[in-house]
């Protein structure tokens, strides 16, 4: 059986004042979650999660990686840099990634394997634009993203990932895919990762992301493959975030 995770993206949202507000509602009622929490923010808020969260069930991380390690590449945030801060976690290829800053298959790869090396955790996005669900595509596109990233690892350290598969059409726009729809891609990308390595495969956690909301989160991870969230809008809002939370544990 594995452990659910939830885990909040922050996108870039957020000032000292309100992470503080909202870290300490979160803090003041989570509890001892039989799942695994997380929150991905902003890199120059890190140091301030890192602060007020050690010690709490709630890990953090980043949302973006380098696919360098150092050197001159102005504006990135290396993989060392967020373990400095001791951050669990990485998105890597989110949509938002792909498609304002054209990160294509082979740059999240890229970073998939950056985080890996810098002892993060990445949790790789995918997902389909309503154009591409449209045209019948949707498989094809995350099965060529998910494969992407897989044909850069060994077979050991794909137990290493989180997948994320959150449909393009239900990013902030209050349509989330039936908790059948999602779960028909999801057992396809459990299928790709079975295909390489089927140890790995029963315990690689699959998150639903999309317009998930304390209205819609439970019957999303009652399906077989869907293993928790990776939460936008809702992760902005303790009491949201905490019904999340407690609709997988
Ligand atoms: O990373 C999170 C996803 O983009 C979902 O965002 P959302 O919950 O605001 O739709």
């Amino acid at each position: 059986m594995r452990r659910k995770l939830i885990a909040g993206n922050w996108k870039m949202n957020g000032s000292l004042t309100a992470n503080e507000i909202l870290l300490a509602g979160i803090k003041a009622d989570i509890g001892r979650p039989d799942c695994a929490v997380a929150v991905c923010v902003p890199a120059p808020y890190l140091a301030q999660c890192q602060s007020l969260l050690n010690g709490s069930p709630v890990a953090w991380g980043g949302q973006d990686i380098s696919v360098h390690a150092s050197g001159a590449y102005t504006g990135e945030v290396a993989g060392a840099m967020l373990a400095d801060f001791r951050s669990t976690y990485v998105i890597v290829g989110h949509s938002e990634r792909r498609s304002c800053h054209g990160e294509s298959n082979e740059v999240v790869a890229r970073k998939a394997a950056s985080a890996l090396a810098s002892g993060l955790t990445p949790i790789v996005c995918v997902g389909e634009t309503l154009e591409e669900r449209e045209a019948g595509r949707t498989g094809d596109v995350v099965a060529a993203q998910l494969d992407a990233v897989l044909d850069g690892l060994q077979a050991e350290q794909i137990a290493k990932l989180v997948i994320a598969y959150e449909p393009v059409w239900a990013i902030g726009t209050g349509k989330t895919a039936t908790p059948q729809m999602a779960e028909e891609v999801h057992a396809l990308l459990r299928s790709r990762l079975i295909a390489r390595n089927p140890g790995a495969a029963e315990v690689v956690q699959i998150l639903y992301g999309g317009s998930m909301k304390p209205d819609n989160a439970a019957e999303l991870m009652a399906m077989p493959n869907i293993d928790g969230g990776l939460i936008g809008g809702a992760s902005l809002k303790a009491s949201d975030f905490l019904a999340i939370v407690r609709a997988a544990c």
